[in-house]
């Protein structure tokens, strides 16, 4: 029988019939990466490109990283396939996002969706116990033990106390002392050394760190009631004082080896808990290490591009130094916070440079994000970058314009869709205070003891985000 018109022949659509069987009866995942409608309601995988064969769209996005415009690997994809597309990076499928709900979103799920992604090296350099690893309620308790921390009046009092005696007192005092003239300074490198040094103090400077040691017991104890299995009786457990009689001590439980067997379950639960916190304390400190001095680098270079805002944020500085001085009150921490333009600048710095670009996370099952589905094992890319220059979200993205966050101060306080620099959910940073108060401290004394002449620098975003020379400027001290 001739086909007719419009009509397939009964034995091609029997096979069409039977190949879809198969395909959907055997390889369940191809099937789910062949449709867009899914199960999961409306859900529907993006539209987008997987790239080239193995090496996914990896190079474009890392040529792109290099450029003077990352986002343009973003921007390119959004006006084909929309905020929200499909990709390949580092060796997976992955959602993209720029869209600041799914971003959101995607932020604030839990592990049961998604859980935290980074390439194996920076896994292993990390360990499996670390914060930005570690998912569930272990990772709420160890993230509220932490925020409760950095965010405590005396760790930021103590802060601002080291911060300023090392500003001032060393680093500032050797570019007075330098000659005279003008001293030429790398921002970069004063910042890191400053920066690092500070947080050392305040992390594991046991000598005068009250908090440190709250913290390790404080980790101790929730960590003892973590495993009801390896639960420690408090009444057995060797007190710090009786440590060095251990080796007597054992000699005594050697007789009871129940016991024995119980004290060496106790001592290995102890050194996991000195993993617990040698690992997370390795964590707290890759953010001083970088992000905080990159900020205050990226501040004193887009400063040094905008002299309107240079003048406004100099007086604001020097209006509190002459305030405090006249009542001969030193500065507290709670006086650098209160400096409302100061803090704008900070907030237009964090929003145009982007410190951290984005963050990656996992799905553990297929999940939908506002009508979009992430399938199992795929990774989705939150790309802060491309909300924080989206002119739909910020006008005149690529402006440096600290006074759009007048009337924005709200937004600018921690995360909201459109400003995350620091995520957002159960993982927004808990340095985000310390971050700002570190950075209002240099600033401050940068501005009212110095002027200074920038050189020519470039910002560049990958991997990490940087200046090219370290920000190099000649500083002269202030006759007034
Ligand atoms: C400009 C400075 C900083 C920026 C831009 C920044 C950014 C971020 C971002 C985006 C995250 C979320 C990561 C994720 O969702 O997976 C994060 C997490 C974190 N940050 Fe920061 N951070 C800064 C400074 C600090 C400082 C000063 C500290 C502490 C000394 C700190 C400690 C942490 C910790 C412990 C986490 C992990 C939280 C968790 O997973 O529960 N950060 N930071």
């Amino acid at each position: 029988m001739e086909p007719s018109c419009g009509s397939w022949p009964a034995s091609i659509a029997a096979a069409l019939l039977a190949a879809v069987v198969i395909v959907r009866l055997f390889f369940p995942r191809a099937w789910s990466l062949l449709g867009t409608r899914r199960r999961t309601g409306e859900a529907r995988l993006p539209a987008g490109s997987l790239g080239l064969p193995l090496l996914g769209e990896t190079p474009a996005f890392i040529f792109a990283a290099y450029s003077p415009r990352p986002e343009s690997f973003v921007e390119k994809r959004s006006v084909l396939y929309g905020k929200v597309f499909k990709s390949h990076l580092w060796g997976s499928p992955a959602v993209v996002s720029t869209d600041p709900e799914v971003s959101r979103a995607v932020l604030q799920a839990d592990a049961s969706a998604f859980v935290p992604w980074y390439p194996q090296s920076l896994m292993e350099l990390m360990g499996e116990s670390s914060i930005l690893v570690l998912g569930g309620g272990l990772q709420r308790r160890v993230h509220g033990l932490a925020g409760a921390f950095f965010k405590s009046p005396q760790l930021k009092a103590k802060v601002t106390a080291d911060m300023q005696r090392r500003v001032v007192g060393r680093a500032m005092d050797a570019w007075w002392k330098s000659g005279g003239g003008a001293s030429r300074v790398r921002v970069q490198d004063e910042a890191k050394s400053i920066v690092f040094e500070i947080l050392v103090r305040a992390l594991i400077g046991l000598d005068a760190g009250h908090e440190m040691q709250y913290l390790k017991k404080q980790f101790q104890e929730f960590m003892a009631g973590q495993e009801e299995d390896v639960k420690v009786d408090t009444k057995d457990h060797p007190r710090e004082e009786d440590k060095d009689d251990l080796g007597g001590r054992r000699q005594a439980w050697a007789r009871n080896s129940k016991r024995l067997d119980r004290r060496a379950a106790q001592q290995r639960e102890r050194r996991a808990h000195d993993q617990l916190i040698s690992d997370n304390m390795i964590d707290f400190m890759i953010p001083a290490e970088d992000s905080v001095p990159v900020l205050i680098t990226l501040a004193v270079k887009y400063l040094s591009d905008c002299p309107q805002a240079l003048q406004q944020l100099e007086e604001e500085n020097m209006e509190l130094k002459r305030r405090k001085s006249d009542k001969g009150e030193t500065l507290e921490w709670t006086d650098y916070m209160s400096l409302t333009f100061t803090q704008h600048v900070i907030t237009e710095t964090l929003r145009l440079g982007n410190i951290i670009n984005g963050i990656m996370r996992k799905a553990v099952r297929d999940v939908e994000v506002r009508g979009h589905l992430v399938p199992k094992g795929w990774r989705v890319l939150v790309y802060f970058r491309g909300v924080h220059l989206d002119a739909g979200v910020h006008e005149d993205p690529h402006a440096f314009n600290p006074w759009r966050w007048k009337d924005r101060a709200d937004m600018a306080v921690s995360s909201s869709s459109g400003f995350t620099p620091f995520g957002g959910g159960q993982r927004l940073c808990p340095g985000v205070d310390l971050a700002r108060l570190e950075a209002s401290i240099f600033l401050h004394h940068l501005v009212t003891s110095f002027r200074w002449v920038a050189e020519e620098d470039t910002i560049v975003n990958f991997p990490t985000v940087r200046l090219k020379r370290g920000m190099p400027i000649a500083v002269t001290p202030k006759t007034t």
